[in-house]
């Protein structure tokens, strides 16, 4: 009996979906998302007209619908993104349906009843989710899956001798990456436990993996050690510091290597280590920069890194919890050009980040943020990688350290601050 009912549906189900794709009448939220856009005031009142979002095209991908439209006159792109809760939210508040599509899915055993309540809970708890974009015309993206809200680092995503590591991946499945010989600098700012020590892990693992021989780090630590730690003693780790006092000092040391390598570049006529064939690459991590903002000197030497250090190869990644116009001085942020942002609390905040609204609309998810590289802009999940599997990479570039004295006074670390200069033994 309940093998004739599901097979006559589907069927039934069958012919309607030929008959719906052959009159185009596929379904899609452009009507609810115009009624959305008119009830939430985003028309524009002018005289006895009113000016509305003008639906240009429609499109349907396998992960959803686009639209794209045009918005009227005295309406920007910020007044869309203030208001996509409330165009996600509006999308998501439908009866629940099975679809043709779900029943196709199932497998026709004894385990049909089981199947069949996951696929209602399933429904029950799916959410359509969106994306926002703006290329001249505003873009709404209806995903019809919500992007994953964990996904595992795998060994896959290693890419031995490139500059490029993973930062996410967006709902259609692309991974984006950040490829530091391209973009050089990176600012992460997202509010605490997003995930802001876990992406800057993965990315030193991913360095010292795929560069062991050409990757130098400097890295400080001011959150008492708790992201860097594990990996100190790694060779290609330089200077490492948990004290702002300690870090101030090796800054003024990473400032006279990278006017050396500024040097044998520039001098020569190249525009930067890239050009000048030159392999080496250093990179001054910094998790928690708000720690450091009241060193005059450090931040000095941070704004010249990110001003000078894109030609001599010497790249920062610039970490905060705290993204305010003081902790990300003006000058650092002109230079630094890729942002990643986790959720923040407020849209001042995501606009310091990334001089737009959006990271504070994003979900209560770790590892969720968004990453802009000049006008690209994508909203992903970056992958997390567990602290054994750090471990495993990094075990083969353990080495024996011991502290060196620097002949240059200002390298010499204070009494009892935790600074170590390391050099293999
Ligand atoms: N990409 C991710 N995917 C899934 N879970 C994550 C991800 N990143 C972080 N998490 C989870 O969130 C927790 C907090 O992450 P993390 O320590 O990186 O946050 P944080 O932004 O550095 O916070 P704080 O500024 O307070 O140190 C992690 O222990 C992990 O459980």
């Amino acid at each position: 009996m309940l093998f004739e009912i599901l097979t006559t549906s589907i069927f039934g189900g069958l012919a309607l979906n030929a008959f719906v794709k052959k009159k185009g009448l596929a379904t899609n939220d452009s009507g609810k998302i115009q009624r959305i856009m008119a009830l939430s005031d985003l028309n524009v009142k002018d005289g006895k007209d009113t000016l509305t979002t003008t639906l240009i095209r429609k499109k349907q991908h396998s992960w959803g619908w686009e639209y794209k439209y045009r918005i009227p006159d005295g309406r920007s792109f910020n007044d869309y993104l203030s208001k996509m809760d409330v165009l996600q939210d509006g999308l998501n508040n439908r009866r629940k349906k099975i679809n043709f599509t779900d029943l196709t899915k199932l497998k026709f055993d004894r385990t049909i009843i089981q199947q069949l309540q996951e696929l209602w809970r399933t429904k029950l708890t799916e959410q359509k989710e969106i994306e926002l974009d703006f290329d001249g015309l505003l873009i709404i993206r209806v995903y019809d899956k919500p992007l994953a809200t964990k996904i595992d680092w795998d060994e896959m995503l290693l890419k031995p001798k490139s500059w490029s590591v993973p930062i996410g991946y967006t709902r259609k499945g692309d991974l984006i990456e950040h490829n530091f010989d391209k973009s050089k600098h990176l600012i992460i700012a997202g509010a605490t436990g997003y995930g802001k020590s876990a992406i800057l892990k993965l990315v030193v693992t991913t360095l010292i993996d795929q560069q062991p021989d050409n990757a130098e780090l400097s890295l400080i630590d001011l959150k008492g050690g708790s992201a860097f730690h594990r990996f100190r003693n790694c060779k290609q780790v330089k200077y490492y510091s948990r004290d702002p006092e300690s870090a101030e000092d090796f800054l003024k040391n990473v400032q006279i290597d990278m006017q050396k390598s500024f040097e044998k570049v520039v001098d020569n006529g190249f525009e930067d280590v890239k050009e000048a064939k030159i392999k080496k690459r250093h990179f001054i991590i910094i998790d928690e920069a708000a720690d450091l903002s009241e060193y005059a000197d450090a931040m000095d030497i941070i704004t010249d890194i990110a001003r000078r250090g894109r030609s001599a190869g010497f790249y920062l990644i610039f970490c905060t919890q705290y993204p305010t116009a003081q902790v990300i001085p003006s000058q650092t942020k002109r230079n630094i050009i890729a942002r990643l942002c986790y959720a923040v609390d407020t849209d001042t905040a995501s606009r310091v980040v990334l001089d737009e609204g959006g990271a504070d609309k994003l979900p209560d998810i770790p590892g969720r943020g968004i990453y802009k590289n000049n006008v690209k802009r994508y909203i992903i999940q970056s992958p997390f990688i567990e602290n054994e599997a750090i471990q495993q990479q990094i075990e083969p570039y353990i080495i024996k350290k011991k502290e060196v004295e620097h002949e240059d006074e200002s390298s010499q670390s204070k009494a009892g601050a935790d600074i170590a200069t390391f050099t293999e033994v």
